[in-house]
C-alpha cells in the first residue's frame, strides 16, 4: 500500500482527503490543512509550522498514538481568532477549538459552536461536512446531577438553532468521550454551493428526534453526509430506532453496529443520492473503533478483521461512549 508521502504527492484528483500518519512521518505541510494528534494527554488547537493541530487524549500510554491528517486542495490560508485555530484551501474549511474543563458545559459548547459557525460563515465555508466532538467525562455527571453528554448536547442544539438556515444542515458527526478531561471540537465544511447529502438510517430515529429522554435538547447529528464523492459515516452504534440493544452483550453490539451501517450505507439508502449506488463493509477506511470495556477490544477487532478490508486502515480507541449502556461504536470515511 502507497506511503503517506506517497499518497500526498499522488495527483490531486486522485489525492484522498483524509489519513492516518504515524507520529514523526510527518509529510511537507506544504499540502496539508490540518492535523489532529491522537495521543495521551492532548493540548488546545494550535498552529503548528504554520498547520492547524490538535492534540485529543484519545489512546493509553502504552499506544504509539496516530495523526489523522487533512490534505490540502490547494493553497493554504491558516489563521487563529481567540480559541478558534482554523484553516482554508479554496475548497474546504478545518476548524478546531476547545472547551476547558467546567462544571456545566452547555453555555461554553453554545459559545464555542456559536463562534466556529460565525467564523465558518464569514470565510465563506458554512457547509458543514464531518464534526468531531470528543468529551472528557461523557457519561460523568456534571456540577448539576445532569450527564456531561446531554449538557454537551444542550449547548449544541442552541447553536444550531440560532445558525439555522445560515449553517446549512446538521452534519455526520461523532460524539465520544476520551481519556481526559473538557471538549475537543474539530470539523471540516465545504462552500454554499457544494453538493452535499446529510443520510439517515432507516433502521435508527434520527438522532435529532430523540425523545427528551435521552436528554433535554436531542444530539444534533446525521448519520452520515456525502459530498465531493466522499461518504463520512458518524459514529454508529448498536442502536435500533433510539433504544440501545444487546445490553451488556458485546457481540450482539458489534453485529448490529456492523448491520447499522451496512444497511446506512446500501444501494438502498445511498443510492438516493449516488448515482454508482451504495457501499459494503469492505468499502470502508480510516475506521475509529471505540470500545468502552478494554477487554473487549481483542473480540471486536477479530470481529472488525472478519468484515472490513485488509487495507483498511483501522484504529482501536479505549474511551467512554455516549451512552452508558454502549459497548461499541464505528465511524468511517469512504474516500
Ligand atoms: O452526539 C454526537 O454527535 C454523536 C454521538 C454518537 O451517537 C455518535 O458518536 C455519533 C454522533
Ligand atoms: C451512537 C449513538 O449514540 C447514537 O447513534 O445516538
Amino acid at each position: 500500500m502507497s506511503s503517506f508521502v506517497d499518497l500526498l504527492n499522488s495527483p490531486r484528483e486522485t489525492r484522498p482527503n483524509i489519513k492516518f500518519e504515524q507520529p514523526g512521518e510527518q509529510a511537507d505541510s506544504q499540502h496539508v490543512l490540518a492535523r489532529v494528534a491522537f495521543e495521551k494527554n492532548g493540548f488546545a488547537p494550535e498552529l503548528h509550522k504554520g498547520v492547524p493541530t490538535v492534540g485529543v487524549p484519545m489512546t493509553t500510554e502504552t499506544e504509539p498514538g496516530f495523526h489523522e491528517v487533512f490534505a490540502a486542495s490547494g493553497p493554504v490560508v491558516a489563521g487563529r481568532e481567540g480559541g478558534l485555530v482554523y484553516a482554508v484551501d479554496g475548497r474546504h474549511l478545518f476548524c478546531s477549538i476547545q472547551v476547558t474543563e467546567r462544571d456545566v458545559y452547555r453555555d461554553a459548547a453554545r459559545i464555542a459552536y456559536d463562534s466556529a459557525f460565525e467564523l465558518a460563515t464569514r470565510l465563506g465555508y458554512p457547509n458543514i461536512l464531518r464534526m468531531w466532538n470528543l468529551v472528557g467525562g461523557i457519561i460523568d455527571d456534571n456540577a448539576d446531577g445532569v450527564e456531561i453528554y446531554r449538557d454537551f448536547c444542550a449547548g449544541r442544539s442552541e447553536a444550531f438553532a440560532l445558525w439555522s438556515g445560515r449553517i446549512l444542515h446538521i452534519p455526520a458527526a461523532t460524539g465520544i468521550g476520551t481519556r481526559g478531561n473538557g471538549v475537543y471540537l474539530y470539523f471540516i465544511s465545504g462552500r454554499a454551493d457544494a453538493e452535499v447529502h446529510h443520510l439517515e438510517n432507516p433502521r435508527q430515529t434520527p438522532a435529532y428526534h430523540y425523545p427528551e429522554s435521552y436528554g433535554p435538547k436531542a444530539p444534533s447529528f446525521a448519520r452520515a453526509t456525502f459530498a465531493d464523492g466522499i461518504l463520512y459515516i458518524s459514529g454508529t452504534a448498536s442502536i435500533i430506532g433510539d433504544e440501545t440493544v444487546h445490553k451488556g452483550n458485546i457481540s450482539g453490539q458489534v453485529d448490529v453496529t456492523l448491520e447499522n451501517i451496512t444497511t446506512l450505507i446500501s444501494t438502498e439508502n445511498l443510492g438516493k443520492v449516488r448515482a454508482e449506488g451504495g457501499y459494503t463493509l469492505r468499502d470502508l477506511d480510516l475506521i475509529k473503533v471505540y470500545v468502552s470495556r478494554p477487554e473487549d477490544i481483542p473480540f471486536v477487532r477479530s470481529r472488525c478483521e472478519e468484515v472490513f478490508s485488509p487495507d483498511a486502515r483501522v484504529v482501536y480507541l479505549n474511551v467512554d461512549i455516549c451512552r452508558p449502556d454502549l459497548l461499541v461504536e464505528i465511524e468511517a470515511i469512504v474516500q
